[in-house]
């Protein structure tokens, strides 16, 4: 069984916990143990007795450390890929596409260890100097979701150790194995003990005793914990940022290169199965080029192969768990019932090892009002919005209580420029899917997607650091 890692040493706790293999549900991936709130608050205590010294550690010391950890991931990409693509369901380029980009990512904030910004201002009295410091937070709480298990990690982990702050990670309950092995190596590339603790378990057992230990929290997941996450957070007035669901409009406009916004479509609606929170479940098309549109992504669609994460081949992997695929279906029969009509796909698929396979899922003749354009289905499931013009598509686009990625197919320069200026969403693709993002640059939404600062990029540092302004009499 693999330990929780707690002050320095790997603990057990209670019993372990199965890692079921979604596209062969025989395959056992590992066992996990599973903390306990004991296990947290132990967690958080280390972490908080570590972090005076942390926080005095110099950047040359972070940079080399988190420099290292990117090192070991890059070599053995293909190891950890594959068993983040085991236990997750996204196929293996992809899996080991994943742990390149965590590599990257903790490369980014080696370099950031090395460039935390401060700034110098002239007083507006004589005599004063006035410094403008950013200081660690201290101990981070770090929950993550199970669709990214190494990517969404190393986004939080990275800055977080970076800029001086000691963490308790705690990832979802479905992905121990990725978690385990990031752990592993941020273990040996030279934390002191207590910098750095993983506690694996269920978040409605240990979710609360998390927030309740740390001085900030970071959360990516459903929109129902992160408001939950939030209010114990700011109960206890501690920073907190979250990045939770999208119900992203891609935007296909009658001018727009048909074989761009298909590939735009199929690639940001239906790869890694529909779940990703930056995937666009709604498809707002013009009524020139709708047919033609519609033709074409459920050819493309129906082409697609489903089927073991693993197997060569494969372009779509299973829905992650059984739960999971309940909410995929139970979302597809609601959708029919508001009278949206199923162009293809939909079907619990059968495959040479039980898994959680469904072909997917296209739907039209549906309206910005129905729940399967309100609600996050997360699952490889899109609804095509018709419209008359751009000004419609815009309107329905915004027309949503989410606001992280938005996109638009067109060939015109105007209406490209305008939902850029116009589009009410953290992130703007024109000619491109609305997921898949660049590591080193800024990622959030607005309104009901994103709370606090953001994540990635430079920008992180405005949640990893606390500022301090300090006056000097000069002399
Ligand atoms: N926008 C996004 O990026 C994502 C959205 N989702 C959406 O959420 C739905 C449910 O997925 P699920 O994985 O259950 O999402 P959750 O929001 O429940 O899980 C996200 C993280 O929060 C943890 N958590 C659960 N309950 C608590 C709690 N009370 N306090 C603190 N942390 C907690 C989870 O732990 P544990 O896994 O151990 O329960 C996990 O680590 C999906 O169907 C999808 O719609 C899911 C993943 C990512
Ligand atoms: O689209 C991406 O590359 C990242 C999306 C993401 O972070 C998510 O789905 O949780």
């Amino acid at each position: 069984m693999k330990h929780n890692h707690i002050a320095g040493r790997w603990m057990a706790g209670g019993d372990g916990l199965d890692n079921v293999n979604p596209s062969d549900t025989t395959d056992i991936v590992g066992s996990y143990a599973v903390a306990d709130g004991g296990m947290v608050a132990e967690a958080a205590q280390a972490a908080r007795a570590a972090f005076p010294a942390w926080a005095r550690s110099t950047p040359q010391q972070r940079a080399d450390i988190l420099d290292a950890v990117g090192s070991e991931l890059l070599a053995r990409r293909e190891e950890l890929g594959t068993l983040l693509s085991r236990e997750e369901g996204k196929i293996l380029a992809d899996g080991i596409a994943e742990v390149v980009r965590a590599a990257q990512v903790f490369k980014f904030f080696a370099g950031e260890a090395l460039r935390i910004p401060g700034e110098k201002v002239a007083s507006t009295r004589p005599g004063v100097e006035v410094d403008i410091l950013r200081e660690p937070v201290g101990v981070i709480g770090i929950i993550t979701p199970w669709n990214f298990p190494m990517a969404i990690p190393a986004w939080k982990i990275a800055p977080a150790l970076a800029y001086g702050n000691c963490v308790v990670f705690k990832p979802a309950e479905l992905v121990p194995g990725s978690a385990w092995a990031l752990a592993e190596i941020v273990t040996r590339a030279g934390v002191p003990a207590g910098v750095f603790n993983l506690v694996m378990g269920p978040g409605s057992l240990i979710g609360d005793a998390l927030v309740d230990g740390v001085d900030a929290v970071t959360f990516t997941g459903s929109v129902a914990t992160g408001r939950r996450v939030a209010q114990r957070a700011v109960g206890r007035m501690i920073r907190c940022q979250l990045e939770m669901g999208g119900k992203n409009p891609m935007v296909v406009l009658d001018d727009a290169d048909l074989d761009i916004a298909v590939d735009a479509a199929v690639n940001g609606s239906f790869l890694q199965t529909g779940q990703r929170c930056t995937a666009s479940s709604r498809l707002v098309v013009t009524e020139g080029i709708h047919d033609r549109f519609v033709a074409a992504v459920t050819e493309r669609l129906e082409r697609l192969a489903v089927g073991h994460a693993l197997k060569p081949g494969t372009e779509i992997g299973p829905v992650v768990d059984s739960r999971q695929l309940e909410q995929d279906l139970s979302y597809i029969a609601i959708a029919e019932q508001e009278g949206a009509r199923r162009r293809c796909g939909g079907q619990r698929l059968t495959r040479e090892t039980p898994g959680f396979y469904l072909s997917p899922c296209l739907f039209t003749e549906t309206t910005n009002a129905m729940r399967i354009n309100r609600e996050e289905v997360f699952g490889p499931v899109a609804g095509v919005i018709r419209v008359r013009d751009y000004d419609e598509a815009l309107s329905v686009a915004n027309d949503t209580p989410f606001g992280l990625s938005s996109g638009i197919c067109t060939s015109s320069l105007k209406h490209a420029t305008h939902f850029r200026a116009n589009s009410a969403a953290g992130l703007v693709m024109v000619n491109l899917p609305t997921a898949g993002l660049d590591f080193h640059v800024p990622f959030g939404g607005r309104k009901g997607s994103s709370y606090g600062p953001r994540e990635q990029g430079r920008y992180a540092v405005e949640f990893y650091t606390s500022v301090k302004t300090a006056y000097v009499r000069a002399g």
